[in-house]
């Protein structure tokens, strides 16, 4: 939902969040008309003490009146202040918290099409602009009610009045309605400003080294901060207008009590009305700022609101991931023949948007249930596509997958997702502690399982060095590329996956991270599938069966020996990473 949506929409988009606190909004409501009433009936109790005076009665019932009215009307607004703020703050959780179950629901492509910065944003600043506007709805109709009360008593005080009133009213609302819309516009346009200023602030922070390697930080800075003046620029507008609107609103109050106290005085010269009556109405008038302020205030807050809920209803339109049918018991039971491969690919095409070309095509290809599978081929071919797909972070647009000899469609995405571990060439770790990210997949890890593949991917000695042991946050520099690498690794190994997917850091690693990597393929492959994106020449002769990809197609498959006798590309390729190799002798075993 775009902020140029009708406005009716777009206020449906709000009160959408206000819906499941309609009980407290209610109750906010009648503690605002309960305050309400209490202050209307002040100047009319004003009177009666200065009508009393007037017939020389005692003063104490009118008196003691006023006081209860002051009283209780503090009471109530207490109550209902107290009310609306806590009905605020849930306002603003339960939109973060809906925004951040939406994001970890959405499909992987339509998440990381979009900044993530911005994506940040409106969990973390759009969801604000949803606390002033919670009250706003029961903000305006107390105030108009309270409008329409005060014009209703001033009516029966002097009508007269009430129509100079009422005159100089309507030419204060017909201003403030012609400018408030442009408020609105202001502040969706700042808050546009400000999602863009997240997103690329978020990517730079992310690239830190890249952008002081590249003497960007002047460039950076200046095009973020480009985007703070437009914001900024953008509030300026929305704080001059409302600025305007505020003195019209005063100004305008103040020149009709100038002209009441003098129509009035005139009327009362002449016997048409009475002095306390006066007053009472001069009250009244006073008393309008009120209503007239609460309505202005809550009219901007809504406005801001509407402009915010746009934004979070709108990344909530983001796909999510179906959850996928649970199988019957009954289908679960038949173990798996071990002749039959673990993954299946059936002729399956796939790309990354109706308007995007195949990333792969027509693959058919059996991954057995034990060995190292390898897959090579040029930059684009498709390799990162394959393991989208088995990891259903894409879904075929021809063609299925098939686990255990069962389409993937008959799986849930947790359910293929639990067969699968996965260790991803660029941001293999999480934010947290080592011993966080070994559990990671795993929350449930002994210390004993934590250990052992520690010890696998050679970290235990390197571990047991730190001040902190497994309690090192990751985010300091103590920790290595490749030893980041290595956790992922040990993160993957715990708990024997079916298949081990392994997307290989292209940079070369040390030669520690090197052979932990062989070994821990080794054994894995001796007793499940390992699929391999491979990058190194190692990995290749490694592996068990090699997969050439091409342009999105399978171009031969074979052992090393065959695919060196029979297939071009793959020479080809072995050659380079043969001189990559020689070039990093680590690499090359
Ligand atoms: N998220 C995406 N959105 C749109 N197109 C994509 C996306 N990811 C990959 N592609 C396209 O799909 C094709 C296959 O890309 P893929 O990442 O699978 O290749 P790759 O073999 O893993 O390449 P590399 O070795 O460079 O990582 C490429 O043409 C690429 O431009």
């Amino acid at each position: 939902m775009t902020p140029s949506a009708p406005a009716f929409s777009r206020l449906r988009t709000l009160t959408s969040f206000l819906v499941p606190h309609r009980r407290t909004m209610l109750l906010g409501l009648v503690l605002g008309l309960a305050a309400n009433a209490a202050g209307l009936a002040t100047p009319m109790v004003t009177k009666w003490v200065l009508d009393t005076l007037g017939a020389g009665e005692s003063m104490a019932r009118p008196i003691g009146a006023l006081l209860a009215l002051v009283v209780v009307g503090a009471a109530v607004s207490l109550w209902q202040w107290r009310l609306l703020g806590t009905l605020a703050e849930r306002v603003v959780l339960d939109a973060r918290a809906s925004i951040v179950r939406h994001y970890f629901r959405a499909r992987v492509g339509d998440l990381q099409r979009r900044p993530t910065g911005e994506l940040v944003t409106r969990a973390t600043s759009d969801t604000q602009l949803l606390r002033e506007a919670s009250g706003s709805i029961v903000g305006l109709v107390n105030a108009g009610i309270a409008l329409a009360g005060t014009l209703v008593l001033m009516g029966v005080l002097d009508l007269f009045l009430l129509g100079c009133t009422v005159a100089a009213v309507l030419v204060v609302a017909a201003v403030m309605g012609a400018l408030m819309p442009r408020i609105g516009q202001a502040q969706a346009a700042a808050q546009e400003s400000t999602g863009a200023l997240g997103g690329v602030l978020e990517g730079a922070l992310r690239a830190i080294r890249t952008v002081k390697a590249s003497r960007a930080e002047a460039r950076l800075t200046e095009r973020i901060v480009a985007d703070a003046r437009q914001a900024a620029t953008h509030s300026v507008r929305a704080a001059r207008v409302t600025a305007s609107v505020w003195t019209i609103a005063w100004t305008g109050i103040q020149l009709a009590v100038i002209a009441i106290l003098g129509i009035g005085a005139w009327r009362a010269q002449h016997g048409l009305l009475e002095i306390s009556s006066l007053i009472a109405f001069l009250l009244y008038t006073f008393q309008l700022m009120g209503p007239i302020t609460e309505l202005t205030q809550n009219t901007t807050a809504l406005q801001a609101g509407i402009a915010a809920a746009g934004r979070i209803r709108e990344v909530e339109t983001i796909a999510t991931e179906p959850a996928g049918p649970a199988p019957a018991p009954a289908e679960r039971a038949p173990m798996p023949d071990a002749e039959q491969p673990v993954l299946v690919f059936r002729g399956v095409t796939a790309r990354y948007g109706p308007e995007a070309p195949p990333a792969v095509r027509d693959i058919d290809l059996a991954v057995p249930r034990r060995g190292h599978t390898a897959i090579v081929g040029p930059s684009g071919a498709g390799k990162t596509t394959l393991f989208s797909l088995i990891l259903r972070f894409l879904e075929p647009e021809r063609g299925q997958l098939l686990l255990d000899g069962r389409p993937y469609a008959a799986h849930g995405h947790d359910q293929v997702r639990a067969r699968l571990a996965y260790v991803e060439q660029e941001t293999p770790v999480v934010p947290g502690t080592i011993r966080d990210n070994l559990r990671f997949t795993h929350p449930d890890a002994t210390e004993e399982e934590i250990r052992a593949v520690l010890r696998a991917v050679r970290l235990d000695d390197k571990i047991d060095s730190l001040p902190d042991g497994l309690d090192t946050s990751l985010s300091s520099t103590e920790v290595s590329g490749g030893e980041r690498q290595r956790i992922a690794l040990a993160r993957a190994m715990l708990r024997t996956p079916d298949v081990l997917l392994l997307d290989e850091a292209t940079a070369q690693v040390d030669g520690l991270t090197e052979a932990a990597l062989q070994e821990c393929v080794r054994q894995r492959a001796a007793v499940g599938a390992v699929l391999t994106i491979a990058h190194r020449l190692s990995t290749v002769l490694d592996a068990d069966r090699i997969v050439v990809l091409e342009h999105g197609r399978i171009r031969a498959q074979g052992t090393h020996a065959e695919l060196l006798a029979g297939d071009d590309l793959y020479r080809r390729l072995v050659e380079a990473l043969r001189i990559a190799a020689e070039e990093h002798p680590v690499a090359a075993r």
